[in-house]
């Protein structure tokens, strides 16, 4: 294939280069081609602008001739006549000009030089022609509109035809132009839709000043051959582009047949004008250098009016108009600036002619190089034709190669296309063959993996069932390990204890000692007197050192008495302390285990004195434990006033004018029992408003109080080696439901709390309650306050919610002694009950009458547990369980507990009724006798 492919490409290559000379050979001619006449316009242009170098153009001989006009000397007049037009001239025919730009800046001869040439003489010609009609003094002697320059300007027109080759172009007609031989009748017919002029004669009939007579146009057109122009008014002032055009040509006439230009209708407006104008050149007296070939005739008639003219209605008109001399002169001078202006335009003529032969030279050089140009062109196009079709042989061939080529092409792609698939169907074989094989050594590595990993998994197992083992016997020895250490933990720290609790003996022994000490170092002090006593009286006797050192000896051994001393002092007062607690328990068993004080409120501002009961205390000065209530007077049969004498005995009777800090003293030992480790139970009883909120939760009532006792104690007892903690509840019994007074308020009455006794430890817990840790006095305020609070939310206005519940606050106290390892957990329960005045329960409905049944059961359950707690009966039924409140103070109301029952007292004589009942009540309780209380204490074993 690729042998081919190099066999293919040589001959593409030779055939390519074949063919680039026969191309370069056509680019190059072509090339020539393309130049040739490019060089040959070329040197047909250097040719013209060189002809032109060395050529005027008609214009510019024009306009030299018209310079050297100017520049010869000419009558004032005439000089201020053409003075406007000459002033323009110079700007194009300043010879200067001529001379530094004749070859490049002078305007090749072609239509646009010659339109530029016209408009240039149009200019000039509407320059010079305006300044003169308006001042010219031939204005003001013709007649009013006149415009003398017109026939100035006229051989003006003439000049500017700059066009000197081909009959095409236009040329300025003029009265004075003398190319007889360049006008042609078939171009002036050729202008289409130009105004006729008639060439007929005729006198313009709106003149107002004279006219030519019919004897002078004759004349004019035979003899001069110049057209007498009858313009009519129609025609004069029409926009036309020549004025040639509008003249009809004759063949007699040597009017030139075309004038160019633009428009000139003011020059021929005034037909007075026009005809001296026309008239002046019959004057002419055939010596003009105009054109010799053009010869004037004299006219036969005179051509300027005179007196005797047809004028005759003017004869009565006197003035300068007819002063005849004075005209004549004035033409005269006018005449001789004509023929001077004619000479001039001769020259020009001349000028032109001999620019018009160098054109025609001109046009045959150039026709020359045109004809040799068409040699050279068909000469090329031979060549052409050879070229192209050498290249269409060249191209077939190559067409050719290309087709074997791609024959090859396709006969290498086929059989490429057959070794192709063949070797792709070897190597999809090679390929299958391979992957059978791998596949058959994968499936026996992965077999051989397999039993590789089912070996070593099984050794695995085997591994880890042994480490398991292993693992399970180290738990196990670890397990023992432990417990040997938790053991020895536990013995350490008993021993840690034990070391500590020596430790502080030892403090205290120290301490103890350092009293010695200072004792000693007071006794020190008289034995250093005894000293210098006795050394003086050793000096004295000199000598005995025995008896020295038996002095010293003696000292020791009274320093150590001192210390054993301390030692059994300290171990006395220990002793002291537990034996007081047991005397001070047997005090208050010997007191009774519940006890029943009665206190009397004063009376209020608001209540009158009047009212008041007769109440009177017999042994207040003494024991204070009698209260007399008289009675009101009643009348007996036999007429006599009598009082009924009520006498109570209580444990204490406090008058209205105790106060609660002396109330608090008397049961501050109670408080104390509680520290001591039992549950103490104090509740005030008493009709509504007998002050027992004010005794037990007011600032100083003996909730706060006693809270301020067991910090205080507490504290006290932290010397001797106890720690305590406080926990306090505060709960509310109102229709025999449990509160939880220290909780959320919106859960009061509806949240459920129960009431468990562990009746092998003697404790009480209620569940879902609110318990706060006391850690300092003020903590108690605190809580009284949320207490109070959460009851105002509950209460109504028909139902003072304190006065219709029973509220109870727990105070939970365990202390601990470290020195002794003694423990005690006490309970103190300050019981605030409802208003124990006896209700109707006929006047009562609904939610009072549920009220009044709850409170009179609750406050007869407890009466009737203490009644039964008083009957002493061993194992005997007690009904804690008859109602919430006595079920609460289960472990608080018996054997077990110290109570003290305050009954409340309102001095009011209303209230005597109540009164009476409340006493006789507590009277009950008191005569109760409760089995002797046990301390909830245990002592460590050692
Ligand atoms: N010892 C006292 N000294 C001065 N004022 C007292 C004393 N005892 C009670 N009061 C006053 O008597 C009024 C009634 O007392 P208190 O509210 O304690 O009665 P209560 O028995 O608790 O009534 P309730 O059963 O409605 O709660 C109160 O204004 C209180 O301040």
């Amino acid at each position: 294939m690729e042998g081919e492919n190099m066999v293919i490409y040589p001959r593409l290559c030779d055939l390519q280069m074949e063919l680039t000379p026969v191309q370069s050979q056509m680019q190059t001619r072509a090339s020539t081609r393309m130049r040739m006449p490019q060089a040959g316009l070329r040197e047909a242009s250097s040719a013209m602008t060189n002809s032109r170098s060395g050529i005027m153009a008609p214009g510019t001989i024009a306009n030299k001739a018209m310079s050297m006009s100017r520049m010869e000397p000419s009558p004032p007049m005439a000089q201020q006549a053409l003075t406007p037009s000459a002033a323009t001239r110079p700007k194009a025919a300043n010879p200067e000009t001529r001379r530094a730009g004749s070859v490049a800046r002078q305007p090749p001869p072609t239509a646009k030089t010659h339109s530029r040439g016209n408009s240039y003489a149009s200019s000039t010609m509407s320059r010079s022609t305006a300044p003169a009609s308006r001042n010219g003094p031939f204005s003001s002697t013709v007649g009013p509109g006149t415009r003398p320059t017109s026939a100035m300007s006229r051989p003006q027109s003439s000049f500017n035809g700059r066009r000197p080759v081909g009959a095409s172009i236009p040329r300025a007609a003029s009265a004075l132009d003398t190319h007889m031989e360049d006008t042609s009748p078939s171009v002036l017919g050729k202008r289409k839709g130009m105004p006729q002029i008639s060439l007929i004669p005729t006198r313009a009939p709106s003149c107002p000043v004279g006219s030519v007579t019919p004897g002078l146009d004759q004349g004019w057109n035979e003899a001069s051959g110049i057209a007498a122009l009858s313009i009519s008014e129609g025609s004069v002032g029409s926009p036309t582009p020549s004025i040639a055009s509008t003249i009809p040509w004759s063949p007699r006439t040597p009017v030139p047949r075309e004038i160019h230009g633009t428009p000139k209708p003011p020059v021929l407006r005034n037909c007075a004008s026009s005809a001296s104008l026309f008239t002046t050149p019959m004057r002419y007296d055939g010596t003009s250098s105009i054109s010799p070939r053009r010869p004037f005739k004299k006219p036969s008639i005179p051509v300027f009016l005179t007196k005797e003219s047809t004028i005759r209605s003017f004869d009565h008109v006197t003035g300068p108009e007819w002063d005849q001399d004075s005209r004549e002169k004035s033409l005269d001078m006018l005449m001789t600036t004509f023929m001077e202006k004619m000479n001039q335009q001769g020259q020009a003529s001349t000028g032109l002619k001999e620019t018009v032969d160098l054109y025609k030279t001109r046009i045959s050089d150039l026709e020359t190089s045109r004809d040799e140009l068409k040699e050279v062109t068909i000469t090329q196009r031979v060549e052409l034709d050879s070229l192209r079709n050498q290249l269409s042989t060249a191209e077939q061939t190559l067409k050719e190669a290309k087709r074997d080529h791609e024959i090859a092409v396709d006969d290498l792609d086929q059989r490429h296309r057959i070794e192709l698939d063949s070797s792709k169907q070897l190597s999809e074989e090679e390929t299958a063959n391979i992957t059978a094989r791998y596949q058959d050594e994968a499936r026996e590595l992965r077999r051989k993996f397999d039993r590789e990993i089912e070996d070593e998994k099984a050794a695995r197992v085997r591994a880890l069932s042994q480490l398991t083992s292993q693992s399970a016997l180290d738990t196990q020895k670890s397990q023992i390990e432990l417990e040997r250490k938790d053991r020895d933990l536990v013995t350490l720290r008993e021993e840690l204890r034990s070391l500590k609790a020596d430790l502080d003996r030892e403090r205290k022994t120290v301490q103890d000692l350092k009293q010695n000490l200072e004792t000693l170092s007071g006794n020190s002090v008289t034995l250093e007197s005894s000293i210098r006593a006795l050394k003086a009286h050793i000096e004295f006797l000199e000598g005995g050192r025995e008896e020295q050192s038996k002095s010293f000896e003696r000292c020791n051994q009274q320093m150590r008495d001192a210390f054993a001393e301390t030692e059994a002092i300290k171990e006395k007062l220990r002793r002291e302390e537990t034996l007081r607690r047991k005397l001070h328990n047997q005090v208050q068993e010997l007191k009774g285990n519940i006890r029943v004080f009665c206190r009397v409120r004063p009376s209020l501002k608001s209540e009158p004195s009047s009212d008041l009961t007769l109440m009177q205390y017999p042994d207040e000065t003494d024991d204070a434990k009698e209260i007399n209530i008289i009675g009101p007077e009643e009348k007996g049969s036999l007429g006599g006033v009598t009082r009924k004498n009520n006498t109570f005995s209580f444990d204490r009777v406090f008058n209205p004018s105790t106060q609660n800090a002396e109330v608090f003293d008397e049961i501050s030992q109670l408080v104390q029992s509680a520290l001591d480790g039992y549950n103490v139970c104090i509740f005030c009883y008493g009709q509504t408003g007998s002050g027992k909120t004010h005794t037990m939760s007011s600032v100083d009532g003996m909730i706060p109080r006693a809270v301020h006792q067991i910090y205080e104690t507490a504290k006290g007892l932290e010397e001797k080696g106890w720690r305590y903690t406080m926990a306090g509840n505060f709960v509310e019994v109102y229709n025999e439901n449990l509160n939880d007074l220290l909780g959320n308020p919106d859960e009061l009455d509806k949240k459920k709390h129960e009431i468990r006794h562990d009746m092998q430890r003697g404790k009480t817990t209620i569940t879902d309650i609110t318990t706060v840790n006391l850690d300092s006095p003020q903590m108690v305020e605190t809580i009284l306050k949320n207490a109070d609070a959460n009851r105002s939310v509950a209460a109504t206005k028909a139902n003072e919610r304190s006065s219709r519940s029973h509220s109870v606050f727990i105070l939970k106290l365990t202390g601990e002694n470290h020195i002794t390892g003694e423990r005690s957990e006490g309970t103190l329960n300050l019981v605030d009950l409802a208003g124990s005045e006896r209700l109707s329960h006929s006047g009562a409905t609904g939610d009072r009458l549920k009220e009044t049944q709850n409170i009179n059961r609750s406050l007869s359950s407890l009466g009737d547990v203490i009644a039964a707690l008083g009957q002493g009966k061993e194992g005997g039924h007690i009904p804690y369980r008859n109602s919430k409140l006595t079920y609460l103070l289960q472990f608080s109301l018996g054997g077990n507990s110290k109570t003290l029952m305050f009954v409340m007292v309102s001095p009011l004589q209303a209230h005597m009724s109540e009164t009476l009942t409340s006493l006789k009540f507590a009277t009950k309780v008191h005569n109760t006798h409760i089995g002797t209380a046990k301390r909830q204490a245990r002592v460590r074993d050692t």
